[in-house]
């Protein structure tokens, strides 16, 4: 059995556990929580058979197979990094956060001393795989839209872009590079920076992001030319209802990812 713990109980990591809750083979034991919200998360997991220990750190003497983030970018900071110097493999939803300067330096060299590793996962997005094999070859453009419905923008510079109650159509709120989009929407853009990493990187993968009154999916397309020829893909996901910001599929994601350290085959 793999023991786990895992970073931020929000709307990602509850639809985790839930999945998990049954899963003889992974098992949650610690759930890292922000200052002050122990008491929220332990009644968010009430209804668990066995919910894990909700604490603000890892224990000093914890030593889980693997750590999963599912919190946001400050923690990767503040318990990533930390964890990774301990030798701990940690697996990333917040990969937009790799686009502070240095950060993801300084993740490889935690790593390093640990002697252990970071996984970058999918999280909302697929075909990484494929992007990842053409780079190889050489990309000459990667084009990324984020389409989401306008609430899914509230509390970000998108309310400076347009009036997000009223919009009547779909409106681009941003254009520019995955890096700035990342900075700007850290909630937002962590397929934006998913794909620039695993293609052209940060500042040559162009992004667009629009908020559109009429939808009620977060549809994610980009197009990739290179080497190997094009490829395009369009994802149409349905949020999840405890925030409108997160697609579902991220938290198939970490199942995914989860499971696959613990089965015997992996895909
Ligand atoms: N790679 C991808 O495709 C996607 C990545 N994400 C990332 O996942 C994050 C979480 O998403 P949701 O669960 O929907 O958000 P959420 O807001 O529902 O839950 C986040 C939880 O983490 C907690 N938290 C925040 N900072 C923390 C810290 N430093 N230490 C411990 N707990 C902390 C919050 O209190 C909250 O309970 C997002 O902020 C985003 O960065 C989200 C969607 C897609
Ligand atoms: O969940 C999604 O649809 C993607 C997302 O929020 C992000 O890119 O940060």
């Amino acid at each position: 059995m793999l023991h786990i713990t895992m970073i931020g109980c929000g709307a990602i990591g509850v639809g985790v556990l839930e999945l998990l809750e049954n899963d003889p083979q992974l098992c949650v034991d610690y759930v890292i929580a922000s200052r002050g919200s122990e008491a929220l998360v332990r009644q968010r997991l009430a209804s668990f058979k066995q919910p894990p220990q909700v604490l603000t750190a890892l224990p000093a003497d914890a030593r889980p197979d693997l750590l999963v983030e599912c919190a946001g970018h400050r923690a990767i900071e503040e318990h990533v990094l930390p964890a990774l110097e301990r030798g701990i493999a940690c697996l990333i939803v917040s990969v937009g956060a790799l686009s502070e300067v240095g950060l993801v330096e300084r993740l490889e060299a935690a790593a390093e001393r640990g002697k252990t590793r970071i996984e970058l996962l999918p999280g909302a997005i697929g075909g990484i795989d494929a992007l990842s094999a053409a780079k190889v070859g050489g990309l000459d453009s990667v084009n990324y839209t984020g389409r989401k419905p306008a609430r899914a923008w509230k509390n970000t510079p998108g309310e400076q872009a347009c009036d997000l109650d009223s919009i009547s159509e779909a409106t681009v709120i941003f254009q520019g590079s995955a890096r700035e989009a990342a900075r700007l929407y850290p909630k937002n853009a962590n397929v934006a920076a998913t794909l620039s990493l695993a293609g052209l990187g940060l500042d040559r993968t162009h992004v667009t992001l629009i908020a559109d009154p009429h939808s009620d999916e977060n549809v994610h397309h980009f197009e990739a030319r290179g080497a190997f020829g094009r490829f395009e893909l369009s994802l149409r996901g349905k949020p999840l209802l405890a925030n409108p910001k997160t697609s579902a599929l991220t938290v198939y994601s970490v199942v995914r990812a989860l499971g696959n350290h613990a089965h015997a085959i992996s895909i």
